[in-house]
């Protein structure tokens, strides 16, 4: 677990100071693809590096398993640094895929089968097992990302932290990479933070998330959590839409905002509500999405019958979340 306490930083500019970063708190789980979106110069990167040990926080702590990182110095600073690695993309031009891979290898002397060994594991990881022979030249933008992270994972971090990683990246290339990364955490075990401005990579990849914004945190946590949370600005930026005029709710007993996580709650829950109370669900606004592999809907219904009030406690009880919109049948009845 990393956990970065009350954090701020900044940065001398021509003729005053930027602040990167204020008080900032958050927890990494390990194993977790962490990600911190934002819009630009919201402290990202200056967040990241923090947590990657390569920026030393003015004030504030970052810990690693509760060991304050800010007491290291020397030999053991470097030991603390080396467990986390930075995606580079800049490949070296001479040299294979393969022997781009191996390069921190070469450098640790690790013995030429073991490293032939771990090249090949992680060519199959980035997708590339028939590219070890070709030069960077002749991949994509897209491929020369992944062996960028495949590069540094090479050593075996426990971390891995890639500054925006689709960026200069093709839409349709996009997949591979953050593919990569999932593979990273799942098959190798690294716990892996990403940036982006890009909110839709948290959608894709992400456990947990962090929206940063001038320097602060807005919200951060499990994005499955977030996303039931009414007014969350991460579920609102990663849900499906559920404006709707408010005319469309005056046909309903009620209307409801609902959330549902899983396959069995998106596909079953509400059918199996009204059936049991005898009530009408009518989606007004809203769909269906993915967070990961998880099927998420968020709708707003319009609910009709006698038993609402049992129905939707049936299906809060069965994990649903369930709120009332911002403006429901009374403010249209006034
Ligand atoms: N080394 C530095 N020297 C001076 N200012 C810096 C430095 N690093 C970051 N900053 C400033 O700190 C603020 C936050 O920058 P940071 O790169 O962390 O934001 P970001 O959210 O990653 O932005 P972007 O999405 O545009 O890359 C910006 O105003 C930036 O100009």
């Amino acid at each position: 677990m990393i956990t970065v306490e009350n954090v701020s930083k900044s940065f001398a500019s021509a003729d005053s100071r930027v602040v990167a970063l204020r008080d900032v708190n958050l927890a990494v789980s390990a194993g977790s693809l962490f990600g911190i979106v934002g819009p630009a110069r919201a402290g990202k990167t200056t967040l990241a590096r923090c947590v990657a040990l390569r920026e030393r926080p003015d004030r504030g702590t970052v810990r690693y398993d509760g060991m304050d990182t800010g007491r290291l110095v020397g030999r053991k600073l470097w030991g603390a640094q080396r467990q986390v690695a930075v995606v580079d993309s800049g490949l070296r031009p001479e040299r294979t895929v393969a022997g781009n891979i191996a390069a921190p290898l070469e450098r640790m002397g690790v013995a030429p089968d073991r490293r032939r060994n771990r090249v090949g594991t992680l060519l199959d990881v980035i997708g590339l097992s028939r590219a070890g022979a070709r030069l960077p030249s002749e991949l994509t933008p897209g491929q020369q990302r992944r062996v960028a992270i495949a590069r540094a994972l090479a050593t075996a971090p426990s971390v891995l932290l890639a500054d925006d990683p689709t960026d200069g990246v093709a839409g349709e290339e996009t997949a591979a990479v953050l593919s990569v990364l999932d593979r990273a955490r799942a098959e190798l075990g690294a716990t892996v933070v990403v940036t982006s401005r890009d909110a839709d990579i948290a959608r894709r990849v992400c456990d947990e998330v962090a929206l940063l914004d001038r320097g602060k945190v807005v919200e951060s946590g499990a994005l499955l959590s977030l996303v039931g949370k009414p007014g969350s600005p991460i579920a609102e930026a990663l849900l499906p839409s559920v404006d709707t005029p408010r005319a469309h709710l005056s046909s309903y007993d009620r209307a409801v905002d609902v959330v549902l996580v899983g396959f069995a709650a998106v596909g079953a829950l509400l059918p199996e509500a009204a059936a049991r109370f005898e009530v009408d669900f009518t989606t007004i606004g809203g769909g269906l999405t993915r967070l990961g592999d998880t099927p998420v809907a968020r709708f707003r219904l319009g609910v009709a019958g006698q038993r609402i009030d049992a129905a939707l406690a049936w299906i809060a009880e069965r994990g649903a979340y369930v709120s009332t919109p911002m403006y429901g049948l009374r403010d249209v009845a006034a």
